[in-house]
C-alpha cells in the first residue's frame, strides 16, 4: 500500500503521524511511504532521517494526498485539505466529527473511509486516544498553574501554597485518562484536588490510587456547582466516546468562580463541557476571559510538546495502520473489532452511531456501508 504523511497545518501543530522508525516498519513489510517535505521538523525528525529510513520525500501536500492510498495524519483535516478527499481514500487520524460537522459532510460527500483514532476501542478503552490524553492531562495542570500567575492574567496564586498560606484548589471533572493524569500532576504540586466522575467504580479506583490526597465526588449538578465555585483551576476531562461533550458547567457556575481563576477545558475537542468555553483557541492565542475567569480551550494541546507526543502517538497507531496496509481496509476492519469501531465514515455514510445522532444523519453500520458498491482507487 502507498501511505502518505502530510505536514500538519493546524496552528502550532508540530506533531507528525509517523516517525522514521515507523517508516522502516512499513517499508520492511513491502509498503511505500511518501512523506511531505519538512513534515517531521517540528518533532525533531529531518527529511534525511525519513529518506534514510526508506521514505520518499514529496515537496507538495497535494501530491502526497493524490498519490497515497492511505493518509495518516494527527489532527482532523482543515477545510483547505477537503479538496484532497476522493472516493476510496483511507484517512487514519483524529477526527472528532461530532464537533466538526463540515468535515463530516465533506468526508461523506467524497466517499472517504475515515477511521478516527479516538473511537478505536478495545474492552472499553481507547488505545489511540490514551497517550494524547496522558499528555494533555499532565499539561493541563502545568498550563493552569502558569495562567494562575498574575503576570499571565490570573489571580496570582501558587497551587502549592506555602507554609501558613492555603494551597490552591484544583477541580477536575471526569476521572478518566485526562483526569487521572491531571490529578497526578496537581497532587505532585501539592494542590488541594477534587475529582468528579459519573462512574462510582471509577471513583473507587481513583480513591485506591490517590487515597487521602484527593477528594472524590459523584458528578451531579449540585456537586459540580459546589466544586466549580471553590476551584482556582477547573479542568474539563469528560468524554462520552464519539459524542458531543455534555455541557456540565453552566454560565452561572462560571460566574460563581473567583476573578482570575482558570478553566482548562481539555474536552474542547469534542465541543467542551463548559458553557462559556464557546470556541476553540490556539497555541498562539490560547486564552480568553469571561466573567473574570480565564478560559483555555486549545484542541491540540499535545502539539506543544511534539517530540514526546509524536513518539507516544505513533507507538500505538502504527500497529493498527500496519494491519490496514497489510490486509486492505475491508479485511482489516472485518478481522479487528477495535479498528471497526474507529470507522466514522465509509462509502458516503456516517458509520459511528453517536456521531450520526449528534449531527442529525442516518446511521449506517460499517458492514452495510461497505457492502454498498465498493470503490477502489
Ligand atoms: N484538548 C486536547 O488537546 C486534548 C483533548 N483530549 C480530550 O479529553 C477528553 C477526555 O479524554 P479521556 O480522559 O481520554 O477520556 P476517558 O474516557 O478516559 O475519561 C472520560 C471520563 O469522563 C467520565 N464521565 C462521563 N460522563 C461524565 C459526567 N457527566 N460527569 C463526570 N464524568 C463523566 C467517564 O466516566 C470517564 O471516566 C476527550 O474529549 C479527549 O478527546 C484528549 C487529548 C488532547
Ligand atoms: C486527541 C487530540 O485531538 C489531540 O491529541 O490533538
Amino acid at each position: 500500500m502507498i501511505i502518505g504523511i502530510p505536514k500538519e497545518i493546524k496552528n502550532n501543530e508540530n506533531r507528525v503521524a509517523l516517525t522514521p522508525s515507523g517508516v522502516i516498519s512499513f517499508v520492511k513489510s513491502g509498503h511505500k511511504v511518501l512523506v511531505e517535505a519538512n513534515a517531521g521538523i517540528g518533532s525533531g525528525f529531518r527529511n534525511e532521517d525519513y529518506a534514510n529510513a526508506g521514505a520518499e520525500i514529496i515537496e507538495s501536500a497535494a501530491n502526497v494526498w493524490a498519490q497515497s492510498e492511505m493518509i495518516m495524519k494527527v489532527k482532523e483535516p482543515l477545510s483547505s485539505e477537503y479538496t484532497y478527499f476522493r472516493p476510496g481514500l483511507i484517512l487514519f487520524t483524529y477526527l472528532h466529527l461530532a464537533a466538526e460537522p463540515a468535515l463530516a459532510q465533506a468526508l461523506k460527500d467524497n466517499d472517504v473511509t475515515a477511521i478516527a483514532y479516538e473511537t478505536v476501542e478495545v474492552n472499553r478503552t481507547l488505545p489511540l486516544l490514551t497517550p494524547m490524553s496522558e499528555v494533555a492531562g499532565r499539561m493541563s495542570v502545568q498550563i493552569g498553574a502558569q495562567f494562575l500567575q498574575k503576570t499571565n492574567g490570573g489571580q496570582g496564586i501558587l497551587l502549592a501554597g506555602v507554609p501558613g498560606v492555603s494551597r490552591g484548589q484544583v477541580t477536575i471533572i471526569g476521572g478518566g485518562i485526562v483526569g487521572t493524569n491531571a490529578a497526578k500532576m496537581a497532587v505532585g504540586l501539592g494542590a488541594d484536588v477534587t475529582i468528579l466522575d459519573l462512574s462510582a467504580d471509577r471513583l473507587r479506583q481513583l480513591d485506591d490510587i490517590f487515597g487521602y490526597q484527593i477528594t472524590t465526588l459523584m458528578s451531579n449538578p449540585m456537586n459540580i456547582a459546589e466544586a466549580v465555585a471553590k476551584a482556582d483551576l477547573l479542568i474539563g476531562a469528560v468524554l462520552i466516546p464519539g459524542a458531543k461533550a455534555p455541557k456540565l458547567v453552566t454560565e452561572e457556575m462560571v460566574k460563581s468562580m473567583k476573578p482570575g481563576s482558570v478553566i482548562v477545558d481539555v474536552a474542547i475537542d469534542q465541543g467542551g463541557i463548559v458553557e462559556t468555553c464557546d470556541h476553540v483557541t490556539t497555541h498562539d492565542d490560547p486564552t480568553f476571559e469571561k466573567h473574570g475567569v480565564l478560559h483555555y480551550s486549545v484542541a491540540n494541546m499535545p502539539g506543544a510538546v511534539p517530540r514526546t507526543s509524536t513518539i507516544a502517538l505513533t507507538n500505538v497507531t502504527v500497529p493498527y495502520a500496519m494491519q490496514i496496509a497489510n490486509k486492505g481496509v475491508q479485511k482489516a476492519i472485518s478481522e479487528n473489532g477495535a479498528l471497526k469501531l474507529g470507522v466514522n465514515t465509509a462509502n458516503g455514510e456516517i458509520t459511528y452511531e453517536v456521531v450520526a445522532k449528534d449531527l442529525g444523519y442516518t446511521y449506517v453500520s460499517v458492514e452495510d456501508a461497505l457492502a454498498k458498491e465498493v470503490v477502489s482507487i
